[in-house]
């Protein structure tokens, strides 16, 4: 890959985002208007390119920083579907998981099941079975699940790793960090000697390292190498209990991304290189061969390839407050604002050469007060049936959307050279009912 590519987690909108003579946006050389109205609005648009560039910046920044054996995960929460686990697979990647929905996802795409990995503090002894049986590997995050990993692997042997929550914290919604002492995921460092002894007694399971993930969307360097750190000092100990399959590694994921121009985060290679000089390091000093090592970023691999397309409706003036105008989706499609107060950035894709601005309030359609996706934020003056597009929407948007208000879940395309195809076909009124049950009696 090019050199002067840059690093799709510090870019706002897609790597192959241009404007047309017209005016109009166009994403993957396709236009954004003529995506909309051909597909309908609310829309996702995900560039194949800047999600292939960013699964590649992580491959070659492991070729480039680390002498050992690596292989990058994509966490296929940010965004679980067919086409995007082909592309992610067909870029080298594995899937880290945490449902069997996830797993049976990455499978159907055509991810072996040695690629996949199968996380989560509450998995059911079904999830660890299908993760098992297809040779994927389970991350033990508790004792329930050792006791069901040691049960299972009498039949069918399990190759495993243990999460630890490694005390160490980082500056990110408190939603959203993970290896904080007080976290419901993974064991804690005081247990780990008792795990490690645990799973020196059952040989059937083949406990091959440790894994942590300390949060996500952040933008500091030091804590994951400080956790890749923490966990190494583990190793020794572990295979002079006799683990001598103890040789992978799993720093997670984490890397943010732009959201807005205050935004600004390492770039991927900057994120690799920390994480494989501080491994590389601590394996001198404790004088251990070099580890396989894993990284499982979702939302810096998914989340800067995709945009959201919506048809901009009704309008209201608060008279020195603030004027409202409203989109044709919002909470349902993308619950980041209201759940984390995120941020985002966005644009009048019909409208993309007109320089005045207006200080607008665009909300969602849902009843509910908070269903607000961007605040107070300086656009075109807007008017019904405009197209607004909203960036960085690739990840936990459509992984976390729902039928709130019984609204249909967008469809999302792919574009490619400016072709676009249709990769998740839009919800039908039917698709609301497909699991609704009326009882005989209430048919009259
Ligand atoms: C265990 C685990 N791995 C990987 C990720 C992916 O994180 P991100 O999307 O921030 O890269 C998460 C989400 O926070 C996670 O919980
Ligand atoms: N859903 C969160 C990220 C959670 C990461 C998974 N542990 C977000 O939208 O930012």
């Amino acid at each position: 890959m090019p050199a002067d590519i840059p690093s799709p987690n510090q870019m706002i909108a897609p790597l192959e985002t241009r404007t047309d003579a017209r005016g109009h946006l166009m994403i993957g050389g396709c236009d954004v208007v003529d995506l909309a109205q051909r597909f309908g609005t609310p829309l996702y648009i995900l560039d194949e390119a800047t999600l292939r560039a960013a699964c590649t910046q992580y491959v070659e920044a492991f070729k480039r920083h680390y002498a050992g054996d690596f292989r990058v995960l994509y966490a296929s929460k940010a965004w679980s579907n067919l086409a995007i686990c082909a592309i992610v697979h067909r870029c080298g990647l594995g899937i880290d998981a945490v449902s069997a929905g996830e797993v049976h996802t990455a499978l159907r795409a055509g991810v072996p099941g040695e690629l996949v990995y199968l996380h989560g503090n509450n998995k059911s002894e079904a999830e660890i079975l299908l993760a098992a049986e297809v040779g994927a590997t389970v991350v033990a995050d508790n004792w329930l699940d050792l006791e069901i990993l040691s049960a299972i692997s009498a039949e069918c042997p399990v190759r495993v790793m243990v999460r630890v929550a490694p005390g160490i914290d980082i500056h990110t919604h408190e939603y959203i960090r993970t290896g904080h002492l007080d976290s419901k995921f993974g064991f804690d460092p005081s247990e780990l000697a008792a795990v490690l002894a645990y799973l020196a007694r059952i040989p059937s399971l083949r406990a091959v390292g440790l894994h942590a993930h300390i949060g996500s969307q952040s933008f500091e360097l030091a804590p994951h190498g400080d956790a890749a750190q923490l966990l190494l000092e583990w190793y020794p100990k572990a295979l002079a209990l006799g683990l001598s399959d103890f040789n992978e590694l799993n720093v997670g994921g984490g890397l943010g991304i732009r959201y807005t121009d205050d935004d600004d985060p390492p770039a991927i290679d900057e994120w690799v290189g920390t994480i494989c000089q501080a491994v590389t390091r601590t394996c001198n000093t404790y004088n251990l061969p070099l580890p396989k090592l894993l990284c499982e970023p979702g939302r810096s691999l998914v989340g800067p390839a995709c945009a959201t397309a919506y048809t901009v409706g009704s309008t209201k003036t608060i008279p020195s407050i603030r004027k409202y105008f409203s989109v044709d989706g919002g909470m349902s499609d993308n619950p980041r604002p209201i759940t984390y107060k995120a941020l985002y950035t966005a644009v009048v894709a019909n409208k993309m050469h007109d320089g005045r601005r207006e200080k607008v309030t665009v909300a969602g359609k849902h009843c509910e007060s908070g269903d607000v996706l961007l605040r107070d934020v300086e656009l075109p003056p807007l008017e019904r049936g405009d197209c607004l597009v909203v960036f960085s929407t690739g990840a936990y948007n459509c992984s976390m959307a729902s039928n709130y208000n019984r609204i249909p879940r967008p469809a999302a395309v792919l574009v490619s050279d400016g072709e676009a195809t249709l990769i998740v076909k839009r919800e039908s009124p039917d698709d609301l009912l497909r699991c609704d049950c009326l009882p005989e009696r209430l048919q009259t």
